[in-house]
């Protein structure tokens, strides 16, 4: 495994560069054989390295999260060596990137101070690097050529891209296939030799890891072997690794192993142990069970002499036979909401690190700015996935339904009640995680009532049953400053202080800078495999739009936006917009300068549009309500404000 060890000269890249756009001819000499290749490959794929950027495609949310799952295996194990790199580069203005084996990035971890804010969202999840796409850059380079490679400021074939220096390496299965490939990203004044070292070791460890629990390689009778050329060296991160069948085929090795037995991975599934080691596969076995951890030396064909561990193929051979060999790993849902607004990211971060707690939360934000959508995502990185996510909204339920929905109650003990009794919400979230939305609007009574759960950590069901344990992570959610609500006697102190282990604040869609990213992602799940844009002076009054419904709104116009889009269309416009809804945004749209309206302005805004809204539906609070892309209790809220 090489990577270009003496960085070329700028003079020779610009000259080699010239060459290639002239004529097609790259002068290797000035170049590295790796970097030619992939320049060779950049420009045959019609790259233009000043030109703008061909729409690279991004994958959106839900395509992020499939990825994700598919490749959860590789991700859970990548992301404590992630971690690890992370600690390591800590300082240096630079991140630390999980990109599958289509190049698509995962996992980040980091972030680059230095970069514009376009730039940022290239480097996050779901932004592909494939050099189809993006030309030379060390996560497509590393891919196509199977090897660690660093591409370094103007090695990278498109000029908007000099400003990186990345060192990657690629990450295979036990069975050569490629997995992804980790990369470390950086500002390339910062350029450091030993960073790829580094970046090896950690594919590496990944590796190693995949090795240690795949099932395809340690799943039957037969066994691993761990070899090194001095016995210390076994069990440590450079040992090779070679599982063998029962019947003696091979069936998986790591890099190393391959290196000191001198093979290469196409040959691995044709051969046999007794075509690399002259020791039989009967005595192999012959140790394993007599003395499975002694080291003992084995011979290659050429007369090397290795020390090497025999140990059986599934680590709990006689224990647990057919035990899953890995607990499912996370979806990382909260990577798909960072679209590139920096507060998002900075609560996501923070939620990042909160999900495998069991601290109580207080998501806050305005109505309909995610933070529904937040409590799923921590829930689903969390230990608790898996199990049930138990969202009520407390402002939502009548004063009278709320006890019996949370607390749940026994046969007949009230009027109207369902005979057979019921659960209840809070017994139904055991083991999983209870999201109580608006809790700033949870009547008194019922809050003294939560505070005895919270405490007691059991629930008594209306009609005198017997109390139940109960346990569960809770996420609260409120639009409401619950501090001036204590002030006001409105919400009780005690049950602040219990349930607000940690705040989290999801900022308002007019607040946010990434209003494109969120577009093209929305579209993207809308109408999947179409590329479309929004027209400009649309996008413009979007932007200027003070958004009272936030994601709910952006999501219910964009819906709207693509039903009403024909086949051929590519463009939302004006046109494709609720005709209510344009008029609301004109104004801002076509005023001098288009710039955002004061926050003092955005109370009349909303509950002129609250009105505009109420008179086109006649008065129909739940029409106004979905025209407008809010709920009712919003509307109902906002008219009040
Ligand atoms: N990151 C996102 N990308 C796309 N759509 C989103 C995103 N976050 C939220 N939404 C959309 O906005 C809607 C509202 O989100 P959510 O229910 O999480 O908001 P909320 O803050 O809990 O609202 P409320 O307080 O009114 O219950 C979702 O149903 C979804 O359609």
């Amino acid at each position: 495994m090489h990577e270009i060890a003496q960085r070329p000269a700028r003079s020779g890249l610009r000259r080699a560069r010239r060459q290639l756009l002239d004529g097609g001819e790259l002068p290797r000499e000035l170049v590295g054989p790796e970097l030619a290749r992939s320049w060779l490959r950049s420009w045959q794929a019609g790259l233009q390295p000043a030109g703008r950027m061909p729409g690279a495609p991004h994958a959106s949310g839900a395509q992020l999260a499939r990825a994700l799952e598919q490749q959860r295996e590789l991700v859970a194990h990548a992301w404590p060596v992630m971690e690890f790199l992370a600690e390591q580069t800590e300082g240096t203005d630079s991140m630390v990137i999980l990109a599958g084996a289509d190049g698509v990035v995962l996992q980040a971890l980091g972030d680059l101070q230095f970069v514009s804010r376009a730039e940022r969202v290239a480097l996050r999840p779901g932004a592909t690097w494939s050099e189809q796409y993006r030309g030379t850059n060390a996560i497509g380079t590393a891919l196509a050529e199977r090897q660690a490679i660093v591409v370094h400021s103007e090695e990278h074939y498109l000029e908007r891209n000099a400003f990186l220096t990345c060192a990657a390496a690629p990450i295979l299965a036990p069975g050569g296939q490629l997995l992804g490939v980790l990369d470390v990203s950086g500002d390339h004044r910062g350029y450091h030799p030993h960073t790829i070292g580094l970046v090896r070791s950690a594919a590496r460890m990944i590796e190693h890891r995949l090795f240690e629990t795949r099932h395809d390689v340690r799943h039957w009778h037969g066994v691993v072997l761990r070899l090194h050329a001095q016995a210390e060296g076994i069990g440590t991160l450079t040992e090779g690794l070679l599982a063998v069948r029962e019947d003696g085929g091979l069936a998986g090795a790591n890099r190393a192993a391959l290196r000191m037995l001198g093979l290469e991975w196409p040959q691995l599934a044709r051969c046999r142990i007794e075509d690399v080691l002259a020791e039989p596969l009967q005595l192999l076995m012959d140790w394993f069970r007599r003395s499975p951890s002694v080291p003992r030396i084995v011979h290659g064909h050429g007369g090397a002499a290795l020390w090497a561990r025999v140990e059986a193929a599934r680590p709990a051979l006689a224990a647990r036979p057919s035990a899953p060999v890995e607990e499912a790993a996370p979806v990382d849902a909260l990577a798909a909401l960072d679209t590139g607004d920096l507060a998002m990211h900075a609560t996501l971060q923070r939620a990042r690190k909160l999900a495998p707690s069991a601290i109580p939360l207080l998501v806050q934000g305005e109505s309909g700015a995610g933070k529904e959508v937040l409590a799923r995502a921590m829930h689903g990185c969390g230990p608790r996935r898996g199990q049930a996510f138990v969202a009520v909204n407390c402002a939502a339920l009548p004063e009278a339904l709320i006890e019996a929905e949370l607390f749940g109650y026994e046969r007949g003990a009230f009027t109207g009640a369902a005979r057979e009794g019921a659960t209840g919400r809070i017994r139904e979230a055991h083991g999983g995680t209870l999201f109580l939305d608006e809790i700033g609007d949870m009547p008194l009574a019922m809050q003294t009532r939560l505070l005895r759960v919270l405490q007691d950590r059991q629930v008594t069901p209306l009609g005198g049953g017997k109390p139940v344990a109960v346990d569960f992570w809770l996420i609260c959610a409120t639009h409401r400053d619950l501090r001036a609500q204590i002030e006001a006697g409105r919400f009780r102190e005690d049950l602040f202080y219990r349930l607000n282990g940690f705040t989290l604040k999801v900022p308002a869609l007019r607040a946010r800078s990434d209003l494109e990213a969120l577009l093209a992602q929305q579209l993207r799940a809308l109408v999947p495999g179409r590329e479309l844009e929004v027209e400009a002076t649309l996008l413009a009054a979007l932007r200027a739009y003070a958004w009272p419904g936030n994601l709910r709104q952006l999501a219910s116009v964009l819906r709207t936006a693509c039903a009403l889009l024909d086949a051929h269309e590519g463009v939302i416009g004006w046109q494709h917009l609720c005709e209510d809804f344009a008029e609301q945004l004109r104004p801002p749209s076509v005023t001098a300068g288009a710039t955002a309206p004061e926050p003092e302005d955005l109370r009349s805004i909303s509950r002129g549009a609250i009105r505009r809204a109420l008179a086109e539906s006649g008065g129909n609070v739940s029409e106004a309500a979905r025209r407008l892309g809010i709920s009712r209790n919003t509307l109902y809220r906002r008219q009040g404000d």
